[in-house]
């Protein structure tokens, strides 16, 4: 995953922080309350006659009114996206889109809808139009993940990368408030991450410090008044910065983590995130202070670590993995996993001190403790 490739022939060891090679990624964002109304416009821009809406079984009513909007631009309703893209679920896909004969793809909800809209992408080369509904941030990354046999796999492939993005933060509305916090967190470990990449830049860290700000005041106005707009939009404007850093740099230990508890344990995605990013930024902190200091900044904290985790507990999210349904007698397998497959990391990759992280996140310890 972070090894150079035909798209990221960046992934450079660098001399200085200055030091940089930046390949912007091709994609058009059109961010405003009421954009959704747009799509019409920006299917045709993109020579579609005939758009495919996903969705996940929860949005359908979203998904009609869209294919509604659309008229005889619809190609109809695929209403099968779940979270981490089981490979059974983007074979449907693929054959529905076929079958329909689909020239564009518009992902309407969250990432894992955006993700399956990738996963017919990535075999077709169909474009995607996404309009995202949380703050995940999936709509500005050409990365896909499929799961099989148990175990999440992700790539970059320039083909899945959303060609429009609509943000409409009137869709968000209604996004309760813990999966508000939850997605938005997920949002923050992009950023966190970019922060401390291998192929970083300096564009890319002032975004994710940006990123990380305007979520971390727009979920706190979001869980004082879920309602807020003004918050709702700063936490669209933070996904799109996170999503954005996440898109261009690498990822390292914490995605790696999440990507195996969620692929192999079928933990529930940003929830899993939310869990283990106060732990992967304590493993990390020795080896990225200046990352860290620049994400505690931008949390309005001391400490980066202890940071996320009281945001966490501020704003009622899970801090323990033991409480969003992982076995304890599992974490051996992810350690063994997450050895066996890992990221680049800024520190190496200790088993002892990675077996004591996985115990402190299932226990819900705030790190330090
Ligand atoms: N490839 C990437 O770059 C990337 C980045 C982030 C996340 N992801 C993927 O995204 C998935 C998680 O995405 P997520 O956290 O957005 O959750 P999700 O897409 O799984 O959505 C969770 C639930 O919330 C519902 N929902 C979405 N928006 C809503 C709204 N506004 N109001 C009410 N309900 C709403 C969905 O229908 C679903 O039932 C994972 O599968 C993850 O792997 C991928
Ligand atoms: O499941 C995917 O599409 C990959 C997810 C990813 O790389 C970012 C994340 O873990 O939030």
């Amino acid at each position: 995953m972070n090894k150079p490739d035909a798209i990221r022939p960046h992934a450079i060891l660098r001399a200085s922080e200055r030091d940089f090679i930046f390949t912007a990624q091709p994609s058009r964002v059109v961010f405003a309350p009421g954009s959704l109304q747009r799509l019409p416009q920006e299917v045709e821009a993109l020579g579609a006659r005939r758009a495919l809406v996903l969705c996940t079984p929860q949005q359908v009513a979203l998904a009609e009114a869209t294919s509604a909007l659309l008229g005889s631009a619809s190609a109809g309703v695929f209403s099968g996206a779940e979270m981490h893209v089981p490979i059974d679920s983007a074979w449907r896909a693929r054959r529905h889109a076929s079958q329909v004969g689909a020239d564009c793809a518009v992902a309407i909800g969250g990432g894992s809808t955006v993700g399956l809209g990738k996963a017919i992408a990535l075999e077709s080369g169909l474009p995607i139009i996404a309009v995202p509904t949380t703050y995940a941030g999936s709509e500005m990354t050409p990365i896909y993940g499929i799961t099989e046999v148990g175990v999440k796999k992700t790539g970059r492939d320039l083909r899945v990368l959303p060609r429009t993005v609509l943000y409409d933060p009137e869709l968000s509305r209604h996004l309760p408030v813990g999966m508000s916090v939850v997605s938005g967190i997920n949002a923050i470990a992009h950023a966190a991450e970019g922060l401390y990449a291998q192929d970083g830049n300096p564009v890319m860290s002032l975004m994710a410090e940006e990123g990380i700000r305007a979520l971390a005041q727009g979920l706190r106005g979001i869980h004082r008044a879920p309602a807020d707009m003004a918050a709702r939009s700063a936490c669209l404007y933070g996904a799109w910065l996170c999503g954005s850093v996440l898109g261009h740099v690498g990822m390292s230990l914490h995605h790696k983590l999440c990507h195996t508890l969620g692929g192999s344990f079928n933990l529930p995605h940003a929830e899993t995130h939310t869990v283990v990013l106060s732990h992967a930024l304590a493993y990390n902190a020795s080896a990225a202070p200046q990352a860290m200091a620049r994400i505690a900044a931008a949390l309005g904290a001391p400490d980066a670590a202890t940071g996320v985790f009281d945001l966490a507990r501020e704003l009622g999210a899970p801090t323990a993995l033991r409480d969003i349904g992982m076995p304890q007698d599992g974490l051996p397998r992810v350690l063994e996993l997450a050895l066996s497959n890992p990221y680049w990391n800024p520190r190496p990759l200790e088993a002892e001190a990675l077996k004591e992280l996985l115990a402190n996140a299932w226990a819900g310890v705030r790190p330090g403790h």
